[in-house]
């Protein structure tokens, strides 16, 4: 029988996974917060608030009701990174599997939604879902590969075959922290190429911060556990190259707008959609000082978005850095 598949949260990630999950006619539960998202995807097919003009598969149902869930096999947990505690805590407890697909770092705890979420429900097993893809693009079906962390080999398989189709493409990995240390610092190095786009500082400073950065997530990863080759795979690199170079990320966007000037203030005021990377970077700069890993750029992301210092003080501040071997 078909493994049934609920997901937990009807952003534009939630609603573009039901979305391939759903595929021909698989029937998917899409739980949603707001009662106008459940509504419009019951009766329009369309998730108007975070995913407007796609119209949706008809296997897909939406629900306000978290206890609905009970019915599924497995499911897919997309809240944001900030809400994923409470929400996990919201499901009634037990054993069915949970694959993680928000990125980021919890704020206050520097845990890692697997650790989150293994502390919430200590019984279900847990895999992550990481790599480059923009939900509109996923939704319409356009060719898309992707990472699926799984301790459990055979939970891996089985998940990768359920969710897999024709333009989705997950590859199997058992590497769950490296799967998620990609997604969360990915976040915060696309801000900071965003400051870069805004400042005009050029494409060759681009390319620095995406190479630079990748030595800086690589760095992080490794002390906390991760495996090389996943960072330098699609959850780590894949989705640094593509949320580094397009204004459809809205960490991209975030940066932009720093690098024109703007407060951080200013730019997540008001803001329905999330840019997890404003969140993350605080915590992924406090956890690195504790870890005594060296992360230049993600600590000047962090002066950028609490104001502390200007664009041109942070570009003088790291091309001052004193020279040093590439390699460290
Ligand atoms: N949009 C994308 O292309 C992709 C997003 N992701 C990740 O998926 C996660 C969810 O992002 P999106 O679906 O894009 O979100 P979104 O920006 O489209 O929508 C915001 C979501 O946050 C929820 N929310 C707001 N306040 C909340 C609260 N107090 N408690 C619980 N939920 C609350 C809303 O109900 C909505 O589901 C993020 O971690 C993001 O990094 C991952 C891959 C692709
Ligand atoms: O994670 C994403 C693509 O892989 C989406 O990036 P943004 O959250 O920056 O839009």
């Amino acid at each position: 029988m078909t493994m049934r598949l609920g997901v937990i949260g009807g952003g534009a990630w939630g609603t573009a996974l039901a979305q391939t999950v759903a595929g021909e006619g698989e029937p998917v539960l899409l739980w949603a917060r707001e009662p106008e998202v459940v509504e419009a995807i019951n009766a329009d097919r369309e998730n108007r608030l975070y995913l407007a003009g796609i119209p949706l598969a008809p296997g897909i149902r939406a629900t306000t009701a978290i206890e609905d869930l009970g019915q599924c096999d497995a499911l897919l947990v997309v809240t944001p990174a900030q809400h994923m505690r409470t929400i996990l805590h919201m499901l009634p407890a037990g054993d069915r599997p949970l694959v993680l697909c928000a990125k980021g770092i919890e704020a206050g705890s520097a845990m890692l939604m697997s650790e989150v979420a293994l502390e919430v429900q200590p019984a279900a097993a847990i895999a992550v879902l990481s790599g480059p893809t923009f939900a509109h693009e996923v939704a319409q079906g356009l060719p898309t590969a992707i990472t699926l962390a799984c301790d459990d080999e055979a939970l891996g398989a089985a998940l990768a075959q359920r969710i897999a189709s024709p333009g989705f493409r997950p590859y199997a990995s058992r590497d769950v922290i490296g799967a998620e240390v990609g997604g969360a610092v990915k976040n915060v190095l696309a801000i900071a190429c965003g400051v870069v786009e805004g400042a005009g500082l050029g494409q060759n400073a681009r390319a620095a911060l995406i190479s630079r950065g990748f030595a800086e997530m690589t760095r992080f990863g490794l002390a906390r556990g991760a495996k090389a080759e996943t960072l330098a795979g699609l959850a780590g690199l894949g989705d640094l190259v593509l949320t580094c170079s397009s204004t459809s990320s809205r960490n991209f966007s975030l940066g932009r707008g720093l690098g024109e000037g703007r407060s951080a203030t200013d730019l997540l005021a008001d803001r329905r959609t999330v840019a997890e990377g404003a969140f993350t970077a605080p915590v992924l700069r406090d956890a690195a000082r504790a870890a005594d890993v060296d992360m230049p750029v993600v600590e000047a992301v962090c002066a950028l978005l609490d104001g502390s210092a200007s664009v041109d003080a942070i570009v003088e501040q790291l091309l001052a850095r004193p020279l040093r071997p590439e390699g460290e």
